[in-house]
């Protein structure tokens, strides 16, 4: 289905300077910059599979989606995807893949997306019979009967998600790729839309998922690919990612006391919210969470407390600092 050989990006940018020597020279001459944001990378993905692409802040995914969906071209590789040069052949490989990427609006700002979805019908060519039924199902599932009537400009960033969705879903794609596809939406709406994903995913469509939302993740991804710096540091699945990193927990908590930069042997403290409040890990191996609420509420008096799985921030940045033991 995609198959991705030595794919590599390299942006030309102009250096800017800090001092104002640097700047005023500049003003004459602006010395030219190399960034490598994709470093020869290389992954398969088969048909019918659910693949979260995983990384920090720059660390190339959207890049590397652009140049999946044909919309940049690579300083070097190669990617065939449903037999297709993206890049190349795109009016034929826009045609069979969608996407939603919640940075960026499909939609049109002052028309209701009703109207934007009718739209999409005519380019793709879609049959009537196809497009009321699936415009049918998709409205119920997300409850939007009333609001795809209105402006787009009007919608809440929820309401116009789930647009987005419909937008990118219409045409029946084979391929699809999804950006923060649950950004915004209530607990309702995401549950329907990881529903809807997994509905079409059983049959047999194939999405490439970059998320910040680790229950995303991990009720929708069976595989995960991590990249780092432009370069895959993780591909297999879920379950060997969270083991290799052990078991682990987020806990944000308040106490009567102020609490200590290390509270406990085990707890890690990953952000300091007041001096009695803070976002906590527990490593479950080094710190039963039994042992962890005796302690804390002996030790600090709890008044407050939430636990939830670790952040996928916090799993990634783990897997960089190496405490993953990767191969
Ligand atoms: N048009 C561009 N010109 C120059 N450099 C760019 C351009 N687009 C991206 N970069 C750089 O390439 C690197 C990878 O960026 P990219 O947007 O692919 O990262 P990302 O993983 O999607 O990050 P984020 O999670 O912040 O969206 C970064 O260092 C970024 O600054």
């Amino acid at each position: 289905m995609i198959e991705v050989s030595n794919l590599s990006k390299t942006y030309m940018t102009h250096e800017r300077g800090h001092s104002l020597r640097e700047i005023t020279a500049n003003l004459i001459r602006r010395p030219m910059k190399e960034v490598q944001a994709v470093k020869e990378i290389s992954f398969s993905v088969g048909q019918g599979e659910m693949v979260a692409f995983l990384g920090p802040n720059g660390a190339g995914k959207s890049t590397t989606l652009k140049m999946l969906t044909g919309v940049l071209h690579p300083t070097s590789g190669e990617v065939k995807a449903l037999g297709l040069t993206p890049w190349k052949q795109r009016s034929e490989y826009v045609k069979r893949i969608g996407a939603v990427f919640g940075q960026k609006s499909q939609l049109l700002w002052d028309i209701p997306p009703v109207d934007a979805f009718y739209m999409n019908k005519a380019i793709y060519g879609v049959p009537d019979r196809d497009y009321i039924r699936t415009l049918d199902r998709l409205t119920t599932l997300l409850e939007v009967g009333d609001v795809m009537r209105k402006p787009t400009r009007q919608l809440s960033l929820g309401e116009r998600m789930k647009c987005e969705f419909i937008m990118a879903m219409l045409h029946g794609p084979e391929l699809v790729f999804l950006d923060e596809p649950t950004i915004g939406l209530d607990v309702i709406a995401k549950e329907n839309v990881r529903d809807f994903i997994r509905d079409m995913n059983r049959q047999g469509v194939t999405f490439i998922l970059t998320t910040h939302d680790l229950d995303d993740v991990e009720m929708l991804a069976e595989r995960v690919i991590v990249i780092n710096q432009g370069e895959i540091v993780f591909d297999d699945g879920l379950n060997v990612l969270r083991g290799r990193l052990g078991e682990k927990k987020a806990v944000r908590v308040t106490t009567d006391i102020p609490l200590p930069d290390m509270p406990m042997p085990g707890v890690a403290m990953i952000k300091r919210i007041h001096e009695s409040e803070a976002e906590l890990e527990i490593d479950l191996e080094i710190t039963p969470l039994k042992g962890f609420i005796r302690y804390f509420n002996e030790t600090y008096g709890i008044r407050d407390m939430s636990i939830e799985p670790l952040p996928i921030e916090v799993v990634m940045k783990e897997l960089y600092i190496g405490s993953a033991k990767l191969p």
